[in-house]
């Protein structure tokens, strides 16, 4: 079984993309080596994706490791695409998933509305020996502004996919696993895991 090292420190991602990748032994890089702090100071999902998957692939000191990277986020339309890449630091640097979650539905709230059109994006990197490459997926619904459920992890409890009237929160998992940005990204992905 090839071994995927995860460069990630989210529970919730690690959790997903096992699951979403059970062909591969999937390792999250602290499992491997100490975490040390990567700075994600880009522009976009994919050259932060990338960052990350780079920082750990030097780290790991090891070239033939395969390791792959997602970077990701919620996109508003009241609120005009935010919080986008600065999803995890919504409310600073440090924030937690909670701390985050009732800010977006203040902020909506305070826009006079009780829900807004909003996607997920998801860009995976995936770096190994003399290659870099990146793909994305999206997940379309609406942003709520009251919380319902526990299932999922950061947003999902606002979050309502296009074509379902429950939050990600009170959805079967097997929901998120079939549509979610993530799942969509890592489809792709594994087109470029099965070339490598
Ligand atoms: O499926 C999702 N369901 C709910 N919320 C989600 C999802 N996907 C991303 N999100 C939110 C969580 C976090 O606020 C931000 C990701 O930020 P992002 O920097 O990519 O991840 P992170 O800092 O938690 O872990 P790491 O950078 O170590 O991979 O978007
Ligand atoms: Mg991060």
């Amino acid at each position: 079984m090839k071994k995927l090292v995860l460069a990630t420190s989210n529970k919730g991602k690690v959790r997903e993309i096992k699951e979403l990748c059970s062909e591969y032994e999937v390792v999250p890089y602290t499992d491997l080596i100490d975490a040390f702090e990567i700075i994600e100071d880009a522009d976009t999902f994919q050259e932060n994706a990338l960052i990350k998957a780079r920082a750990v692939y030097k780290a790991l000191g090891d070239e033939n490791a395969i390791v792959l990277a997602d970077d990701s986020g919620i996109s508003v339309d009241v609120l005009e695409g935010a919080p986008g890449i600065y999803s995890a630091r919504y409310t600073g640097e440090g924030a937690d998933d909670k701390e985050n979650l009732q800010k977006l539905m203040q902020d909506i709230k305070a826009k006079g509305v009780t829900s807004s059109p909003a996607h997920y994006t998801a860009a995976i990197a995936i770096v190994t020996k003399g290659i870099e490459k990146t793909v994305h997926g999206w997940m379309h619904g609406e942003a709520l502004t009251e919380a319902k459920g526990e299932g999922g992890f950061g947003y999902d409890p606002m979050f309502v996919p296009l074509g379902y009237e429950k939050t990600l929160g009170e959805l079967d998992e097997k929901v998120k696993k079939e549509l979610s940005h993530r799942s969509q990204a890592l489809k792709l992905a594994g087109k470029i895991l099965k070339s490598l």
